[in-house]
């Protein structure tokens, strides 16, 4: 057998090496489905079968990258090249380009993310003349999203008796006028959003027989992870590629199946077996992610649910420590709480920083969790929100990229026709609109004609469009040979976009440029990298259709040691050794919003069984009293999901000592702490606290060396030389002076006992530690 083949358990190897077929694994958190699919890819390849005959669908493009870095491992990077894997998104984008024409779209068609969505949605209201309270353009945005991921065209939208009277009773009755100016403006600047990709791609394989025919022959094998949060518009295309050959194998976790609310179907597994004929079950039950705490505290939440598979999840690993659950007064206390505690680890346990993760149900909890990350120096990154290709000078400059390789991108041109500012102003920018929609052409060819048009501008005016058109032109031809790099540093200068950035020098100007300077940095690498492939020419189509399909975790470049901040729904999937689930309340999460039926919030508990399966070693649960919602400071309870874990797996770490007078829970460490709880329990005392006298420091102490952090731009440079000893007196900025009880270890792994004025007796490793040796 194939050495690779012996790191996989009996139930894993049984899925791995089941060939051909219709199959399914159904199985718990961190009990290896996604290692089994990559097993099977390399195994596949080692029976014979060709890398470009092989689709494999991920969550993310980051997990499609790991998967095939791993598969490189096993068979060699030449041949892991070829194998088709990425998210959705991005593998049909690529097949929608090579038969865009069919479709009536050009080949470098523009793909429109949500803020250029809302912004065409916003722009069509407008000219209608509608209502903008009514018609929300997010609301309305995620209407025609499930329409599309639902497969409602605006045809089929218009024969839909049921849907139209829906939207009536709901006050729009122009929905559907939106939704078919929406596409028609889409289609006619070439361009698609997101959900287009999969309805296009449903599309050209229901209205083209032979493309259906040349898919289907191409990808023999398919497979697809996190299958339970596939949508029907995803179920349709893989079914109908799979149809010819039925060797589609899928893994997923009914139990974490976390996306309905974006269309997800959980039927879409539970009816596999139904799809297809003879569809082997394998399940897979032992869990290697976490610890024994972990695994049980996360069946005993998942067991409320009503709607599941029954399924066992059980982990060989050891026990672990107990699910902490912390209590705070405030956001603020909670973010403080959350950066001392993964300081303190840290520092005692020798831990990297890129160890932790914090996890919320809500984007906007970030802010107290970032702020309380900085002032205690840790690094961190945020994944998720406004990501870097969405900043404003970043969106300015990929705008003049997109319209070079599309002139026809109507959001691309409207948004720098007058920026850097040529005295073009909103009138002309409207004028130019009607006649594009009157002559049935783009807003570009109409500026292209100008002179040729009726639109009634000045003569200055129209000098000003065509100079612009010129510009665009000249950026065209020299596309024809420069690179991506060359291309876009030119465009930045020629633009006057950094001119633009360089007037007045404020800091938030500051930061801009050098978002421009990175983003330049990120295409050069880019180009490096395209270099190295066969059939990539480095140039700027390639990298728009990269970033236009990049989420933030794929710009993740793992050597990065930051703490992971994110909400759970883009966790899933991934793993980290110490998890902090923050905003346990009620209201929060569960959220208000999915509170009405029980379907809602047995998605709500999914996702909460989500959060605590990342978790390999500790996990804490934090709630706090009160918090800002919605501009308003209230009262906040404990989440029903902290008194839905079995109690037996929970440590509740809110002590009942008022913290004032107990250096060990200083409000430093524990965040402001009330006297009483409801449910607990004995105060906190360490052992070493308990019987070590206070320590008071003689007087009269000057620094004469520094440990760890002497260089304290660089905590890993290690300057202790030996100069401490059992009695020497040092000082930790912190917890002030103290006294060396015990030294273990030797050099940089040196740990240290020490007997703190404030907060008693702390182990440290002096590696990180801040410490002046006094005497
Ligand atoms: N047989 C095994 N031996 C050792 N480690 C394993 C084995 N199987 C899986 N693992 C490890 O366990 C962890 C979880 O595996 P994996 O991510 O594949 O699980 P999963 O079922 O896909 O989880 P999720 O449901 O969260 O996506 C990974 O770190 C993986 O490398
Ligand atoms: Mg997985």
């Amino acid at each position: 057998m194939e050495k690779y083949l012996s790191q996989l358990n009996e139930a894993q190897l049984e899925p791995t090496l089941q060939k051909d077929g219709p199959m399914i694994i159904i199985a718990g958190a961190g009990s290896g489905k996604t290692r089994v699919l990559t097993y099977r890819i390399a195994y596949l390849m080692h029976q014979g079968v060709d890398p470009f005959n092989i689709l494999s669908l991920t969550f993310t493009n980051k997990a499609a990258k790991e998967m095939k870095t791993r598969i490189a491992d096993i068979v060699g990077t030449s041949e892991a090249k070829n194998l088709w894997m990425g998210t959705f998104h991005s593998v049909f984008a690529k097949i929608l380009r090579i038969e865009a024409d069919k479709l009536g779209f050009p080949s470098n068609f523009t793909i429109y993310d949500t803020q250029d969505s809302d912004k065409l949605i916003g722009a069509i209201i407008r000219e209608m003349g509608l209502e903008k309270d009514v018609y929300k353009t997010k609301q309305v945005r995620s209407k025609i999203s499930s329409y599309k991921n639902s497969l409602i065209t605006v045809r089929a939208y218009f024969q839909n008796a049921e849907l139209i009277e829906a939207d009536t009773m709901a006050k729009r009755p122009r929905m559907g006028d939106i939704y078919k100016n929406y596409v028609d403006r889409c289609f006619k600047a070439g361009a698609m959003d997101f959900d287009d990709l999969l309805l296009r791609t449903n599309e050209l394989l229901t209205r083209f027989p032979e493309v259906l025919a040349k898919y289907q022959n191409r990808f023999r094998y398919i497979l697809v992870d996190e299958y339970q949060d596939t949508n029907h518009s995803q179920y349709l295309i893989v079914r109908a590629l799979s149809d010819k050959f039925q060797n589609i194998c899928v893994v997923g976790d009914d139990a974490q199946s976390i996306y309905a609310f974006r269309g997800a179907n959980i039927n879409n597994i539970l009816n596999f077996q139904k799809d297809y004929d003879d569809v082997k079950v394998f399940r897979l039950e032992q869990n290697y992610r976490s610890t024994k705490n972990i695994v049980n505290a996360a069946n005993s939440i998942i067991d409320k649910n009503k709607t599941k598979l029954e399924k066992i999840v059980w982990t060989a690993n050891d026990d672990g420590g107990k699910i902490k659950v912390n209590r705070l007064m405030t956001d603020g206390d909670e973010g403080r709480f959350v950066a001392s505690s993964i300081f303190e680890h840290k520092m005692n346990d020798q831990l990297k920083d890129n160890d932790f993760a914090i996890l919320y149900r809500t984007n906007a909890q970030s802010r107290a969790m970032e702020d309380a990350l900085r002032k205690r120096g840790i690094p961190y990154r945020i994944y998720g929100g406004l990501s870097f290709y969405q900043r404003k000078e970043i969106k300015d400059v990929l705008s003049y990229l997109r319209l070079i390789i599309n002139p026809n991108d109507e959001e691309a041109l409207k948004r720098i026709i007058n920026f850097p500012s040529r005295a073009i102003g909103q009138t002309t920018v409207d004028k130019l609109v009607v006649a594009a929609n009157g002559y049935e052409k783009s807003i570009f060819e109409v500026m292209k004609h100008i002179d040729q048009t009726e639109v009634n501008v000045n003569s200055g005016t129209r000098n000003k469009l065509k100079n612009f058109v010129t510009l665009i032109e000249s950026f065209q031809v020299m596309n024809q040979s420069a690179n991506a790099f060359e291309l876009a540093e030119h465009v930045a200068k020629a633009s006057g976009i950094i001119k633009e950035y360089n007037k007045e020098s404020t800091p938030e100007d500051i930061q801009r440029l050098e978002n421009i300077e990175e983003l330049l940095n990120g295409i050069k690498d880019f180009v490096e990298g395209q270099m190295e492939l066969v059939d990539a020419t480095g140039n700027i189509a390639e990298f728009l259709e990269d970033v236009a399909l990049a989420t933030d975790l794929d710009n993740d470049k793992g050597d990065d040691d930051r703490v992971a901040l994110m909400t759970i729904h883009l966790a899933k999937g991934l793993e980290f050794p110490y998890v902090y689930i923050v905003g346990m309340e009620e209201d929060l999460f569960p959220s208000a919003m999915s509170m009405n039926t029980r379907s809602e919030l047995e998605e709500e508990r999914r996702l909460f069984y989500v959060a605590l399966t990342r978790a390999e070693k500790q996990a804490y649960l934090t709630y706090t009293l009160s918090r800002y919602r919605w501009g308003k400071l209230i009262d906040a309870e404990p989440s029903r999901f902290i008194e839905e874990i079995d109690e037996q797996y929970l440590d509740v770490m809110t002590p009942v000592n008022d913290p004032r007078q107990n250096p060990m829970l200083s409000a430093d460490i524990f965040g402001d702490v009330e006297p009483n709880h409801i449910r607990f329990k004995k105060p906190i005392t360490r052992k070493s606290e308990a019987k070590t006298p206070k320590f008071v420091a003689p007087k009269n102490l000057k620094p004469v060396k520094k440990t760890g952090a002497a260089n304290a731009n660089n905590f890993k440079t290690n300057l202790f030389d030996g100069d401490l000893a059992v009695g020497s007196i040092v000082e930790h900025s912190r917890f002030g002076k103290g006294e060396v009880l015990k030294l273990e270890g030797k050099g940089p792994d040196t740990k240290a006992e020490i007997n703190f004025e404030h907060g008693g007796v702390k182990n440290l490793l002096l590696r990180f530690a801040k410490l002046d040796v006094l005497g």
